[in-house]
């Protein structure tokens, strides 16, 4: 029995709730998810400040669930917020779903196309397109320019957005395949697949297999070089609970 550990990087409650569905949906019969949330910090994220103040929150939740016992970690926000450090801290593997989707696209298409929110969050996105080597394969990247939230609000006219979006991605980019940049898209990956005749890919379900396969293969975190544990030092404050 593998127990996964699916970090929802914002507080929105019903994000973390879109987020589990999307990763016990995909999981193995003998995985457990365990989707969480900081119970403080930043209720969406949609900038560097956001992403600095999210950071603190996944490796508290890390903190926590290596004292639960799992398996490995998901960050499930499309900044991946705070991976490497998550990666000292924990003992399991810690993968993003930005890193995981695109990791994915690349084994399924010769060129990938980005649909993410805000236009703000672009820059975001390649960033880490450069910083995981994928710049090269990424076609296009689109913004719905709506917030995160949007997601969540019930109207479905960020989902109409994405679909729009996805469908302009595929007649124009010349992509085998589209990428969905947000944590809360991750739901809508299977239909668009469908309706799209190309893989729409969610990086919440392509993380939480990654997971699943690095535990089979017996691999957590290398511990050997920049990934070690922290340095041992007396954190104060507010940080206290990170000693
Ligand atoms: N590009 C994004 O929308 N990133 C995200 N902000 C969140 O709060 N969750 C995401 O996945």
């Amino acid at each position: 029995m593998s127990l996964i550990q699916v970090i929802n990087p914002n507080t929105s409650l019903a994000m973390t709730e879109t987020i589990g569905q999307a990763a016990r949906a995909v999981a193995a019969p003998d995985t457990e998810i365990l989707a969480v949330c900081p119970t403080h910090g930043v209720p969406s994220i949609e900038g560097h400040f956001d992403e600095a103040i999210a950071a603190i929150g996944v490796l508290e939740q890390i903190k926590l669930g290596k004292a639960q016992g799992v398996s490995g970690h998901v960050i499930a926000c499309f900044g991946d917020p705070g991976l490497l450090a998550a990666r000292e801290l924990a003992s399991g593997p810690v993968v993003g779903i930005a890193e995981a989707a695109m990791h994915t696209a690349t084994l399924l298409a010769t060129r990938f196309s980005i649909v993410t929110t805000l236009p703000r969050t672009l820059v975001i996105a390649r960033h880490l397109l450069q910083q995981y080597g994928f710049s090269h394969h990424c076609a296009a990247l689109h913004a719905i320019d709506l917030p995160v939230l949007a997601l969540e609000d019930g109207s479905g006219l960020a989902q109409e957005k994405v679909r729009q979006r996805c469908i302009q991605a595929k007649r124009e980019d010349g992509s085998g395949a589209i990428v969905l940049g947000c944590g809360g898209m991750a739901t809508l990956a299977a239909s668009l697949t469908q309706e799209l005749g190309l893989p729409v890919i969610d990086g919440v379900g392509a993380a939480v297999k990654m997971v699943e396969s690095l535990v089979a293969l017996g691999f957590g975190t290398s511990k050997y070089g920049d990934l070690a544990w922290p340095l041992q030092k007396h954190l104060s404050g507010a940080f206290q609970h990170l000693n």
